[in-house]
């Protein structure tokens, strides 16, 4: 099941935590973008979390839930992505959590549907950065180092470059991708429209859009053909 990631060119992630209306759900499922990932940094509950998969669950693409929090573990994905941050000193999210989350839930983890990404957060003005007190300070060696560690040491099959909320420098995003050889890399941070689209997809194997979803839907649909 883990395989079904290695095609993947484009994504949309939905957060639980905003409003998308049905029309809006259905124009990006019908998008021919290849996965439907759910996830969000904040305000994400079992219950948003059961709404929005109930809506996508209508459309024949794959869904899969990006685990944040404890609360939000719902049954019935294609697939669980697991982040642990490499560039933090907080171990809590690297292992802690995850350490709890198997004490707690180990007894029904399909583990065959998990797939850990090796997280590397680079922008600093991002919820996810504040809340993993994450070393955004890093020169593009530095990130590619990181790189290593998920792909090389830690064989992880996803290294994530995470500039959510804003377009990242395309030459790390470059020298992480020249850097990893096994695991894909993900590239999700302000893609917004066609030419971000593009030019992130130059340099990863898989883009992630977010929050164009919820600012400029047009825009953001048309990223979807713009790299597949
Ligand atoms: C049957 C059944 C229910 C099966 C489920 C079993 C299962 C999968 C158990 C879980 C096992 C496990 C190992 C869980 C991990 C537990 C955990 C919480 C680990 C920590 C994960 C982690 C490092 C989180 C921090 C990083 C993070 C928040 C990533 C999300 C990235 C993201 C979505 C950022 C953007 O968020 P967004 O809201 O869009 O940001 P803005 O609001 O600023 O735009
Ligand atoms: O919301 P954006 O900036 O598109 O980022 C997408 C994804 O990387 C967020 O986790
Ligand atoms: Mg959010």
């Amino acid at each position: 099941m883990k395989q079904m990631i290695k095609p993947w060119r484009h994504v949309f992630k939905l957060d639980p935590d905003r409003e998308i209306d049905d029309q809006a759900l259905e124009a990006v499922c019908m998008s021919g973008t290849d996965a439907i990932m759910i996830g969000g940094s904040s305000g994400v509950t079992f219950d948003n979390t059961v709404d929005l998969l109930s809506r996508v669950r209508r459309y024949e693409l794959p869904c899969v839930l990006e685990v944040s929090n404890l609360e939000m573990l719902v049954p019935g994905f294609d697939l669980y992505m697991i982040p642990m941050v490499m560039n933090t000193a907080d171990s809590a999210w690297i292992t802690g959590q995850h350490k709890q989350a198997i004490e707690e839930y180990g007894y029904m983890i399909p583990w065959d549907l998990l797939v850990p990404e090796g997280y590397i957060i680079l922008n600093p003005d991002s919820a996810v950065a504040r809340l993993t007190g994450a070393q955004t300070d890093l020169d593009a060696d530095g990130a590619a180092a990181y790189a290593q560690v998920a792909d090389k040491l830690m064989s992880l099959p996803i290294v994530y470059v995470e500039y959510s909320g804003s377009f990242g420098d395309m030459e790390t995003v470059r020298k992480i991708h020249q850097s990893v050889h096994g695991a894909k890399v993900f590239y999700g941070g302000g893609i917004h429209d066609p030419e971000t689209a593009k030019a992130a997809a130059a340099v990863s194997d898989t883009i992630v859009v977010g929050n164009a979803v919820y600012e400029d839907l047009a825009q953001a649909l048309l990223t979807v053909k713009a790299v597949k």
